[in-house]
C-alpha cells in the first residue's frame, strides 16, 4: 500500500510543476468551459420557468419562449467544444513530449549501466506508454471539466430553483463521490498487481517455452509446472481483488448517479407541501437526469478505466530507474561496466587508531567478477577487518580500495555489495520481509528458487509460510544465518562478503550454501571456518601479517607455512585432497598447531 500511495504521490509531485507552469492554458480552458456551465443551468431553469411562469399559468408563449431559450443554450456550448479541444493540445502534447524526452534520456543513461535491461521497456515507453498517458490525460482533462461545470450549473440551478432541493439531492451525491474516491488508490494498487502479476506470467511462460528441452532434459517438468500454476494463482488472485473493487465502485456510482432523483421523486410530496413549484420540480429532476447523471457516470467510468491506466503508466515514468529484466536482477544484480575487478586494495593499510598496529599492511588483493575467495587466518589476523575494508565500512588508513576500477563511494555500496557478518540480523516480520530486506522487488519466484538453492524449506515448513510471523527469537541461530543468507543471495550484489556467516550452520548446510551463492554470477569473498569451506574456493587468502599469501590451496601449501599448519589442525575431520600435498611438505597432525590458533579443531580458524 505504502508503493501504491508512493505511486500517486509521485505522480502528484510531478504534475504540479507541469499545470503550474500552463496556468494561462488551464484557465483558457476553464473560461470555454463556462458555456457548458450555462448550458446546464438554463436547461433546467428554462424548464422550470416555462411551466411555472408559461404553461401552468396559462401562458403558452411565455413557457415556449422559456423552453427556446433552453434549447438555444445548446448551441454556445457547441463552440465552447472548438475552443476546449483548440486549448486541451496545447496542455496534452507537452505532456507526450516530456514523458518521450524522460524515457529517452533514461534509456540512455540506462544503457551505459544495464545494456541489455532496458531497450525493450524504454521502446515500450517512447511508443505505447507515452501515446497511452497522453490518450489517457486528454480523457481525464476533458471529463474532469465538464464534469466540474457540468455539476457547478446543475447545483447553481438547484439553489436558484429552490435551496431546500440541496438537502435532497447533496447526501448521496457526496456520499457516492466519497466511496469512489477511496476506491481509488486500491484500484490503482490492484490494477497495478494485476499488471505485475501478468508480466510474471507471460515472462515465466515465455521462458519456459524456449527452455522446454532444458526442462525435460533437467527433469524439472514438475517443478515447472508448478512455478507456472503458482503464477497463474497470484493472476487469478490478483484479478478477484480488482473485481472486488470494481464492485465497490458500480455502488459508489449507483449512490452518486441513481439515488439523487430517486430521493427527490421520494421527497416531492414534502418539497411541495413546503413551496416548492411544480416547474421547479420538474426542472430539478431535469437537472439530476439530464446533466448530473450522465457526468457521474461519464466521471466514474472514465476514472475506472482509463484513470487507473494512467496513474499506473505515469507511475513507470516517475518511478526509479527500471531495474534489469527480472531474471537478470534476480540473479546478478548490478553488472560491473568493464572487465575491471570488483574490487581491489592496491596497498593498503589500516589500523584501528593512530599509534596502533597496523591490521592491514600495504595489503593488494583484487577479487575478479565471479571469483570464489576465501580467507582464512588465525583468530586476529584480520579477516574481519580485511571484509569490511573490503566492503567499504572502514576506509583504510592507507593505499586505495577499488570497486569496478573506481574508488569506492558510499553511494554505490548498497548496488555493488552486501556484507554479512557472523551475527545475523533478524527483525520481527513476516518471513517474506525479512528476505526481501535488501530486495523489496523479490518475486515469490525468486524467492521459491533461493529458498531451495540454500535450503530453507525446513524452517519454511516450521513457520508455514512466507507470511508467517517471525519471532528473531524462536529462531536458532543457524536458522537466523539462514534468513541473512536467503536475504543476501536475493539481493544478488556484485560482490557478496560472508564474514563467518556460516559458522552455525552444520557442514552441509554451509556446503551447500556457499555453492549456491559460488554459482551466482557474483564474487564470493568467504571468511573461512573450515577448510573445507576454504578449499572450495578459486583461492584462498592466508592472512599472516607481512607473510599473507593469496593462491590455490595446492599452491599455499608449498607456500605457506601458516596454511600447512591450519590444513593440518584439520585433519582428523577433513583430510585435505591428497593431490594438493607435496609428500616432503606434509602437514602437521591435529594438536601440533604452530600457537597462532586461538580455536582448537573442529571450530578451526
Ligand atoms: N573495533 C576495533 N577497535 C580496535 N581494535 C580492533 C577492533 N576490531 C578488531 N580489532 C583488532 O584488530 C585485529 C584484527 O581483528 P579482526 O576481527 O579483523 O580479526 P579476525 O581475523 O577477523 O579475528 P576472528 O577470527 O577472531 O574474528 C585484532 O587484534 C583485534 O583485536
Amino acid at each position: 500500500m505504502a508503493r501504491r500511495d508512493g505511486a500517486l504521490t509521485r505522480v502528484t509531485r510531478d504534475a504540479r510543476p507541469f499545470l503550474r507552469a500552463r496556468t494561462g492554458t488551464v484557465l483558457r480552458l476553464a473560461g470555454w468551459s463556462l458555456l457548458e456551465f450555462v448550458q446546464t443551468f438554463l436547461g433546467g431553469f428554462g424548464v422550470a420557468r416555462a411551466l411555472d411562469h408559461g404553461f401552468l399559468a396559462g401562458r403558452p408563449l411565455t413557457g415556449l419562449l422559456w423552453l427556446a431559450v433552453a434549447a438555444v443554450a445548446v448551441l454556445p456550448a457547441q463552440l465552447a467544444t472548438r475552443g476546449v479541444f483548440g486549448r486541451l493540445a496545447d496542455l496534452v502534447e507537452p505532456l507526450r513530449d516530456g514523458l518521450v524526452r524522460r524515457a529517452v534520456s533514461r534509456a540512455l543513461s540506462g544503457a551505459l549501466a544495464h545494456p541489455a535491461g532496458t531497450t525493450a521497456r524504454s521502446l515500450s515507453q517512447v511508443t505505447h506508454q507515452s501515446e497511452i498517458a497522453r490518450d489517457g490525460w486528454a480523457g481525464l482533462v476533458l471529463t474532469l471539466r465538464s464534469f466540474v461545470f457540468t455539476v457547478a450549473g446543475a447545483v447553481a440551478g438547484l439553489l436558484a430553483l429552490e435551496p431546500r432541493l440541496l438537502v435532497v439531492v447533496l447526501p448521496p451525491l457526496v456520499l457516492g463521490a466519497a466511496v469512489f474516491l477511496a476506491t481509488l488508490l486500491p484500484m490503482a494498487a490492484r490494477q497495478r498487481d494485476y499488471l505485475t502479476a501478468d508480466e510474471a506470467y507471460a515472462a515465466h511462460a515465455g521462458k519456459a517455452a524456449a527452455d522446454l528441452r532444458d526442462i525435460a532434459a533437467a527433469g524439472a517438468a514438475d517443478r515447472t509446472v508448478t512455478e507456472s500454476r503458482d503464477l497463474a494463482e497470484d493472476q487469478v488472485r490478483a484479478a478477484r481483488s480488482l473485481a472486488r473493487w470494481s464492485g465497490v465502485r458500480v455502488v459508489a456510482l449507483a449512490v452518486c448517479g441513481r439515488f439523487p432523483p430517486l430521493l427527490l421523486l421520494l421527497g416531492a410530496p414534502w418539497l411541495l407541501r413546503n413551496g416548492l413549484t411544480p416547474g421547479a420540480l420538474v426542472g430539478a429532476l431535469t437537472y439530476l437526469t439530464q446533466a448530473l447523471a450522465p457526468a457521474v457516470q461519464a466521471l466514474m467510468t472514465m476514472l475506472s478505466t482509463v484513470g487507473g491506466r494512467l496513474l499506473v503508466v505515469l507511475d513507470r515514468f516517475t518511478d526509479a530507474p527500471p531495474p534489469p529484466a527480472e531474471d537478470e536482477s534476480d540473479s546478478q544484480g548490478p553488472p560491473p561496466r568493464d572487465h575491471a575487478p570488483v574490487a581491489e586494495l592496491r596497498a593498503v593499510t589500516f589500523a584501528y587508531g593512530p599509534a596502533a598496529h597496523p591490521v592491514l599492511d600495504r595489503l593488494s588483493l583484487s577479487v575478479a567478477p565471479g571469483e570464489h575467495l576465501a580467507v582464512v587466518g588465525p583468530s586476529g589476523s584480520g579477516k574481519s577487518t580485511l571484509a569490511a575494508v573490503l566492503a567499504g565500512v572502514e576506509a583504510p588508513t592507507g593505499g586505495t580500495v577499488l570497486w569496478h576500477g573506481r574508488p569506492v563511494r558510499g553511494a554505490d555500496a548498497t548496488s555493488v555489495r552486501v556484507l554479512l557478518p557472523q551475527h545475523a540480523y533478524v527483525f520481527t516480520g513476516s518471513l517474506r520481509d525479512n528476505l526481501r530486506y535488501l530486495r523489496p522487488d523479490a518475486s515469490d519466484r525468486s524467492i521459491a528458487a533461493m529458498i531451495d538453492a540454500l535450503g530453507l524449506g525446513p524452517l519454511l515448513s516450521r513457520l508455514g509460510s512466507l507470511d508467517a510471523a517471525l519471532e528473531p527469537d524462536r529462531l536458532s541461530q543457524g536458522e537466523r544465518q539462514l534468513v541473512a543468507l536467503g536475504r543476501a543471495y536475493l539481493a544478488a550484489r556484485p560482490l557478496t562478503i560472508l564474514d563467518e556467516a556460516t559458522s552455525r550452520l552444520d557442514p552441509a548446510a554451509e556446503t551447500r550454501a556457499e555453492r549456491a551463492f559460488a554459482a551466482l554470477p557474483g564474487a564470493l569473498v568467504v571468511v573461512a571456518h573450515r577448510l573445507s569451506s576454504a578449499r572450495r574456493a578459486d583461492r584462498i587468502l592466508v592472512m599472516d601479517g607481512p607473510r599473507t599469501r593469496c593462491g590455490t590451496s595446492a599452491e599455499l601449501l608449498r607456500t605457506s607455512a601458516l596454511y600447512r599448519d591450519l590444513a593440518g589442525l584439520w585433519e582428523p575431520d577433513e583430510e585435505p585432497r591428497r593431490e594438493n600435498r607435496e609428500p616432503e611438505q606434509a602437514p602437521h597432525k591435529s594438536g601440533r598447531g604452530n600457537g597462532l590458533i586461538s580455536t582448537p579443531p573442529p571450530s578451526l580458524f
